[in-house]
């Protein structure tokens, strides 16, 4: 797949129930092995219709799809994926309202454990530290129980995508990742498997965060197993929903909108899941030379077609004046989702806007490194220079001390 998060230390071997923790260091688990037959089985799977959430809701973006009777869509993605993010943003409301700051409560009580999950945190901060140096840079800003939140999901994350993307891709099935949503139901009922796990349930209790985003991401995985190409645009914004889009929508209810913000909660979400869909395309396209080498096409085919490409072209990888044309309309694309993005920024709570708005001008730069490139993106990787990095970082930084709007005026 093209990335959506490349965050490169061992997962947990969910093909076999071994533990990520068994092979470092303490090996220390939360809780009994009888979980540990939880995880290697299957007899808790319960698919179709869509899953009982931990507050009793089943809407997904799949069961939409799988609810139309004749097995049509008739809802585009886009529409689809709207419907999550009004329930989620119905969801935390009140929450993130209610108060100027997040209420956090404390710990929870783990027995014996208690020393495990400062420790857990810590090793989820030093995992976002080495993979993702200038994002983690950005959370210092933020107060110590949003960033270690934030590195909380930052590892789950990494770890989901690195069973589909990881060393042990080749042996993921289903199966397993059926075996990781169980863990996840796991870990959102306080019961983790291990210590990084442990620091999610942590997370999942103090902050306001619903367990569908997570199991979208997973099902974004799933997809990446079943499919190679996209068949349109349609198909494709799914899939960066998926992979990407969710991750936005897990770190609004821990970043906090400003008390001061008067923008709709939803069209809060609706920027944060605009990033990370700006993030997936432009990672899609700076990575079409090296996901074509594994066979993969994460370009709509219909307007490959309108534009006289076809998947050879890909894997010949030559830059002509039609792939010249069919690249600009994607970055054009690209550009406008992250402009959606850019309106919620401002309203996020002012400590949370320092990191994002650093993440934001520097993955937007990619598209500009691609043109600089001459389009090629077969053989040439697009990357922001360390100069041009530190350029951007005060610019993000002043962008980040911006007030949200005094107007009711950012609306989807
Ligand atoms: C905009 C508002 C209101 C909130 C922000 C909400 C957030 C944090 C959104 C970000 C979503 C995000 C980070 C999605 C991941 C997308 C992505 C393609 C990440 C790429 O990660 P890596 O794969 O590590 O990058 P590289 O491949 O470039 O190393």
């Amino acid at each position: 797949m093209s990335v959506a998060l490349l965050w490169v230390v061992s997962p947990c071997d969910v093909s076999n129930g071994t533990s990520f923790m068994e092979s470092v260091r303490e090996g220390n688990r939360f809780f009994d092995s009888s979980r540990h037959r939880n995880l290697v089985s299957n007899e808790r799977i319960n698919r179709g219709g869509g899953k009982q959430t931990n507050n009793g809701r089943k809407f997904s973006v799949r069961s939409a799809i799988l609810a139309t009777p004749s097995g049509e869509r008739t809802m585009t993605s886009e529409q689809m994926v709207y419907d999550v993010v009004l329930r989620q943003a119905a969801l935390v409301k009140r929450q993130l309202r209610s108060t100027n700051e997040l209420e956090v409560k404390p710990d929870i009580p783990i027995p014996g454990n208690l020393g495990l999950l400062s420790e857990a945190y810590d090793r989820c901060g030093e995992v976002c530290a080495e993979y993702a140096k200038t994002f983690n840079l950005g959370t210092m800003l933020m107060t110590p129980e949003r960033r270690r939140a934030i590195w909380a999901i930052y590892v789950w994350c990494r770890r989901t995508d690195e069973l589909v993307d990881g060393p042990n891709a080749s042996y993921i099935t289903p199966a397993a990742l059926d075996r990781w949503e169980n863990r996840l139901e796991d870990v959102f009922n306080g019961r983790p498997f291990d210590m990084l796990d442990g620091a999610l349930s942590d997370t999942v209790s103090n902050f306001p965060v619903d367990i569908q985003p997570f199991r979208d991401m997973i099902e974004g995985m799933r997809m990446d197993l079943r499919k190679s190409r996209y068949k349109n645009f349609d198909e494709l914004y799914l899939y960066c929903y998926y992979v990407a889009g969710t991750v936005g929508l897990m770190s609004v209810p821990i970043m906090g909108i400003a008390p001061e913000s008067k923008a709709t909660t939803e069209s809060v979400y609706n920027a944060a899941l605009a990033l990370g869909i700006a993030n997936q395309l432009t990672n899609i396209l700076r990575d079409v030379g090296e996901d074509a080498r594994r066979g993969r096409v994460y370009l709509p085919q219909d307007e490959l077609a309108q534009a006289g490409l076809s998947d050879e072209d890909i894997f010949a990888g030559r830059v002509t004046d039609k792939w010249r044309i069919f690249m600009k309309k994607q970055i054009h694309r690209a550009r406008k989702f992250f402009d959606e993005a850019e309106k919620g920024v401002t309203e996020l709570s002012s400590a949370s806007r320092f990191p994002v708005w650093a993440s934001l001008v520097l993955y937007r730069k990619i598209l500009d490194e691609i043109e600089a490139n001459d389009y090629n993106n077969f053989t040439k990787r697009a990357y922001v220079s360390k100069s041009k990095k530190l350029i951007a970082l005060p610019i993000a930084y002043a962008k980040s001390l911006v007030p949200p709007t005094k107007t009711a005026s950012l609306q989807r």
